[in-house]
């Protein structure tokens, strides 16, 4: 049997003068390292997406991080920092995609940026600088540090009892990496949490009815073999992968 198919959406970028569509490789490799799947990477075309025909092919979607923010316009606020970039069509891209996944019960899986969009396309909202707000630790890196320390441990959360991660890592709590400087502030309805930081900032959550669509805030795809828990992550992603593809022909 072939291995299944991961839809993986593009950002939107510039390289020099030219207009770009890319995906990281770390995401790619743990695609395939991770999760024994086969990434295929569609292009940020936003309204020229024909859904049907990318879906017709996915047994799972997965949402990449990336320094790009979700526009706040697609929850309803201003943009608090313009100097920050926005990738309109990657939003566009991805937000109908993930709906339309998750009513066809693809299995999906979000990580950091991807995180954010799936709470904003299901209805919930982002604090634009997690910093900024009373009580909140900053999540962010710092760019100039080696990339070995930008993804390296930074902070604890605790998982939910009793919860998807809590079952699948055997444990309460688990130390994660933290490159962000966004987070989610409502979350959408029909969401369970999986995960909080010690400041209460969610940090995992899954959708509610599916088979498989989790999202989490940090970086699972970092160094993924190297990780145990990135590992169970990445291999319960592709075991939800498998299932689908077997159970649709
Ligand atoms: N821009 C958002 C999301 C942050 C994010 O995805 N960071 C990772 C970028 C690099 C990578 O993909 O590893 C925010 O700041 O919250």
């Amino acid at each position: 049997m072939r291995r299944p198919i991961v839809i993986v959406p593009a950002c939107k970028r510039s390289k020099g003068d030219h207009p770009t569509h890319t995906v990281q490789t770390k995401y790619i490799d743990a695609v395939v390292q991770g999760a024994g799947c086969m990434p295929l990477i569609v292009p940020a075309l936003g309204g020229q997406t024909d859904i049907d025909a990318v879906l017709s092919v996915a047994d799972d979607v997965m949402l990449t991080g990336a320094t790009s923010n979700v526009d706040a316009a697609l929850y309803g606020q201003a943009v608090h920092d313009p100097s920050l970039p926005l990738d309109p069509a990657r939003d566009a891209t991805t937000l109908p995609l993930l709906r339309a996944a998750i009513e066809r019960g693809i299995p999906l899986f979000g990580i950091c940026r991807g995180f954010q969009e799936i709470n904003v396309a299901l209805g919930g909202t982002l604090h634009q600088a997690v910093q900024e707000v009373p009580g909140m630790m900053d999540h962010r890196d710092r760019p100039g540090d080696p990339l070995d320390v930008q993804y390296g441990p930074a902070h604890r959360v605790r998982l939910a009892e009793g919860g998807l991660l809590a079952g699948l890592l055997d444990a309460r709590d688990i130390t994660v990496n933290s490159l962000h400087g966004q987070g989610v502030a409502l979350l959408a309805p029909g969401l369970t949490v999986e995960a909080v930081a010690d400041d209460g900032l969610v940090e995992a959550y899954t959708v509610d009815g599916a088979a498989f669509a989790l999202a989490v805030q940090w970086h699972p795809e970092w160094r993924v073999t190297g990780d145990a828990v990135s590992m169970k992550l990445f291999h319960a992603f592709g075991l939800a992968c498998h299932s689908y593809q077997e159970r649709i022909p």
